[in-house]
This record gives C-alpha cells, sequence and structure tokens, in this order.
C-alpha cells in the first residue's frame, strides 16, 4: 500500500484537503480538467477561499495536473467531482477507461455526492467495459470553512461495498489507509446503499432542522414569542441540543438544496410520494423564509427615492467565499427584479470584486465595496447576511449611524446583532424572529 499511487479526480475543496492528507502516507496526485484551476494550485494561489487550505498544499506532496494521463498509473482513483447532468459522469467514466489500460486491477472510491446508487452503476459501466475495478462509496461530510479539520478528524468514515471477495478486499485497503489518521472505532463498513443514503439523510436533517427554527421564526414575528429565548429553552434539552437551530434566511450552498433535491427525486421514482412531500415541505419552508426577508427589505424601501442597500455578507457562511446558492445572492437578485431604482453596495471578506461582478453579469446596481464603512455610506438600509459574529462585532454603530440616510434600516439576516443597542443608537431594526 506503501507505494501505492491515488490519483484524486476533482480539485474542488473535497478532493484537494483529501489529497494533502493522503499525501502524507501516499503519492498522491490531483487532477482537474479545468486547467486554470490546476494553475492555481500549482501557484499556491487557491482558487477560492478556504481557511488553511494554501498552507496545507504549500507544505503537501501533492502533484497537481490537468493531463487525464496520470489515470493510468494509479492504484486508486477517488472521485470528488461535482455532478451536473448524467452524460457528463460517463464522459468521466469512459475517461477513466481509455487511460487506464496497463494494471489489471483498480479500485474506484466515489466520494462526491452523486444520485443514489451511482455507485453501483460505476461498477456496471466498468464491468461492461471488461475492467477489473473494484468500486467503494465513501461519502465526505465535511463543511466548507472547516475543511481541514473536518478532513483531519471526520465524526465517521464510511466505506461501503459489494459483497464479493475482491469489494472486502478493497474495502480492507481502504480501512488501512483511512486508519493512518482515524480511529478504527470511527470507521463504519456498510452495504453501498446505505453509504449512499447515509449522506443524503444527514445533509435532509441538518437542512430539516434550519427549516424548523426557521418555521417558528415566523411564528415569533406574527406573536410576542422571541426566537433567541426558543432557542435557548430547546437547546437545554439534551435531546434536541443546539446544532443547526441558529435562525437564518434560509440555507444556502451547493449541498443542502442539491441533496435534498435527489432524496426527492429518489423517493418519486420509488413510488414514495408522501416522503418526497415531506422533504419537499423542507425546501419550501427554505424558499417561504427567503422570500419573507425580500418582502421586508421591500417594505423598509418603500418610498424611498433610489434606494440604496449596503450587503455585509455575499457567500453563503461564514469563512467560505463561496457563493452557489447563496441566499444572500438571491435576495439581491429578487430585489434586483422586484425594483427599478434600488442599488446595493456589497462587502464580503472572503469574496472577490469579480466574484461579485460574475454573480450579477456586471450589473451596474451592484457595486462591490473593500469595507464595511465604503458600504454604507449613504445607504438607506443595511442587510446582515453573514453567520461571521466576528464580523459583526467589529462594526463601529456610531460610525455606520451617522453615514447612513434616513430610514436607517438594520435587516439581521442571522439574528446576530444586539437588537436594544441597535434601537438606542436610534436604528430601525428588524432581527429574524425577534
Ligand atoms: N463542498 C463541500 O462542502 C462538500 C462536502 C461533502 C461532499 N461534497 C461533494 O463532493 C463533490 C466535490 O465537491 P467540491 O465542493 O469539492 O466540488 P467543486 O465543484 O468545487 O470541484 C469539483 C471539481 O471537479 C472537477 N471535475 C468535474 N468533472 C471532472 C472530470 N470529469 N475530470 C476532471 N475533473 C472534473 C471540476 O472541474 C471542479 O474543479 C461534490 O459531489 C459535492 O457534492 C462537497
Ligand atoms: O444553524 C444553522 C446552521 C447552518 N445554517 C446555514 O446552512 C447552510 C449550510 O451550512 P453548513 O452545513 O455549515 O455548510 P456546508 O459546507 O454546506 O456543509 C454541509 O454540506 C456538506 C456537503 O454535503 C456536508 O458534507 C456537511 O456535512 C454539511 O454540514 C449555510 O447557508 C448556513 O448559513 C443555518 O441557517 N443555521
Amino acid at each position: 500500500m506503501k507505494n501505492s499511487h491515488v490519483v484524486v479526480v476533482g480539485g474542488g475543496v473535497v478532493g484537494v484537503t483529501l489529497g494533502c492528507v493522503l499525501s502524507r502516507f501516499l503519492n498522491v496526485t490531483v487532477y482537474d480538467r479545468d486547467d486554470q484551476r490546476i494553475q492555481r494550485w500549482l501557484l499556491c494561489s487557491p482558487p477560492f477561499y478556504e481557511p488553511g487550505l494554501a498552507e496545507l498544499v504549500d507544505g503537501s506532496s501533492v502533484a497537481f495536473t490537468s493531463s487525464a494521463n496520470c489515470l493510468d498509473s494509479a492504484d486508486i482513483v477517488i472521485l470528488c467531482i461535482n455532478y451536473s447532468v448524467e452524460s457528463d459522469l460517463r464522459d468521466t467514466l469512459h475517461l477513466i477507461s481509455s487511460e487506464c489500460t496497463t494494471k489489471s486491477h483498480r479500485i474506484i472510491v466515489d466520494k462526491s455526492t452523486l444520485p443514489l446508487n451511482t455507485s453501483q452503476r460505476i461498477k456496471h459501466f466498468f464491468n461492461n467495459h471488461h475492467s477489473h475495478f473494484d468500486i467503494l462509496s465513501i461519502p465526505e461530510f465535511l463543511s466548507q470553512g472547516t475543511a481541514i479539520r473536518d478532513c483531519l478528524s471526520p465524526s465517521r468514515v464510511l466505506i461501503g461495498c459489494d459483497t464479493s471477495e475482491s469489494g472486502i478486499a478493497a474495502q480492507n485497503t481502504l480501512i488501512d489507509v483511512y486508519a493512518q489518521w482515524v480511529p478504527r472505532s470511527k470507521i463504519l463498513t456498510q452495504n453501498i446503499w446505505s453509504t449512499e443514503l447515509s449522506k443524503l439523510a444527514s445533509n435532509a436533517l441538518l437542512a430539516q432542522r434550519i427549516s424548523s427554527i426557521n418555521s417558528f421564526t415566523a411564528i415569533c414575528d406574527a406573536t410576542n414569542a422571541n426566537i433567541g429565548q426558543l432557542t435557548q429553552s430547546l437547546a437545554t434539552d439534551t435531546r434536541i441540543g443546539s446544532d443547526y437551530l441558529h435562525p437564518s434566511v434560509g440555507f444556502g450552498g451547493s449541498c443542502f438544496e442539491k441533496d435534498l433535491k435527489m432524496l426527492i427525486y429518489l423517493c418519486e421514482s420509488l413510488d414514495l410520494v408522501l416522503v418526497a412531500e415531506y422533504w419537499k415541505g423542507v425546501l419550501a419552508m427554505n424558499d417561504y423564509q427567503l422570500q419573507r426577508f425580500v418582502r421586508r427589505v421591500q417594505d423598509t424601501i418603500n418610498g424611498v427615492e433610489h434606494p440604496h442597500v449596503a450587503v455585509l455578507g455575499l457567500s453563503f457562511k461564514k469563512d467560505t467565499g463561496d457563493v452557489r446558492l447563496s441566499p444572500s445572492v438571491r435576495i439581491i437578485k429578487d430585489l434586483l427584479a422586484q425594483h427599478n431604482t434600488v442599488r446595493f453596495t456589497v462587502c464580503d471578506p472572503a469574496v472577490t470584486e469579480m466574484q461579485t461582478m460574475n454573480e450579477f453579469d456586471g450589473c451596474k446596481r451592484v457595486h462591490y465595496c473593500h469595507g464595511i464603512a465604503e458600504a454604507v455610506n449613504q445607504s438607506h438600509c443595511l442587510l446582515l447576511l453573514t453567520n461571521w459574529p466576528e464580523y459583526h462585532t467589529q462594526i463601529d454603530w456610531t460610525a455606520v449611524y451617522d453615514s447612513m440616510h434616513e430610514p436607517r434600516w438594520v435587516l439581521d439576516g442571522h439574528s446576530i446583532v444586539d437588537v436594544e443597542k441597535l434601537i438606542s443608537l436610534g436604528f430601525n431594526v428588524y432581527q429574524v424572529g425577534h
């Protein structure tokens, strides 16, 4: 195993973090078809922001390439790719099959979150192409912003395989690989259906908790109940706990929505109509929460001539520059569509000006700012759309008040700021569920 060559396919946060950790024990190449991405990694200038990843890459022995011929020397191929369309996956498999010609046996690990039963379909594909590849499903549970910590100390590692002799041998090989840094008690072996479903179930339950708490913010907004007091009470019940019960404008990012849709698709294809409807409710609640916030913003700018809205936080959560399916982006786009004259100044320490321009197709009504002071200057309304509490505490509220124009609204989408303090300074404040 020591001299095994591992090729990680996909140079995103999952592939690169895992590649770096594995390179402490094995010979690792990260292959991505996007040459620009690879060039950034080769220059140790990551194509996206993930805390500590540049340093990890810099200190590792990982090789990076956009040339697929590295696949031929691989003993283990680990798929860490994003899934867009079925034909894309087929092309990837054809590529692996055509490049991997010289060795008689290899292990293919599916680490991407792809539609259920994909590992089985990968197996059939290679069987039909007369290649002796064993397929394992090892889903990834890391979160962006804490990718390195999660990869080094995972809560569990699931290794799914079929029940053939060589499948179990491949599973044992990967157990030995992971056991080099993960306690064996945290490495669980399962069948492939269970590992694939475990991944979707985990994200579905986390998303469901967020939608559940957000549903209570709607009740709090309509009554005298306060969401902070409610979550405090829920958190003290150890059976419920406090994780993933932080109220927000809704969850975002490239995983929860996509994985819920895969789960719903699976339920529908199994004719489990009620189960599908149940999970659709989680997505519907997420949209409802976002729309409630958009309406709140509209109410605050109604009647203001040429409203100027400052936005703090564009990425989908703290410690990442990822704007994929970010609630913040959705809110701005909705308001741009509904209001002809509104303009935005946006500030996020982890997002670049170029990303912002690309996200809004160069729209002249959205401006990127380097700091909060610049963003809020002459604005009528400030949207707090980051769940980065440390960032909120850096705000000089008196200076913000002086540089804003009437009606001086602060709308806190992540229930973080001290509402009473802002009201005492003269701001109008809306906080989700307050
Ligand atoms: N981002 C997360 O927090 C996270 C966590 C757990 C699991 N996942 C899953 O892991 C997978 C990867 O996630 P990510 O965020 O690193 O993705 P990403 O979109 O950032 O990166 C994927 C990379 O794969 C490359 N790629 C796609 N098809 C390829 C091919 N055929 N050949 C070579 N390169 C190819 C793309 O160019 C891209 O650079 C996804 O399936 C995702 O759902 C992501
Ligand atoms: O109490 C909470 C917790 C999170 N969020 C939001 O939920 C979204 C997702 O947050 P998080 O789970 O921290 O980020 P991801 O990086 O998307 O990670 C999720 O998705 C990954 C990809 O599948 C999984 O591997 C991880 O285990 C899973 O946490 C973000 O918009 C957060 O603002 C809330 O609104 N309230």
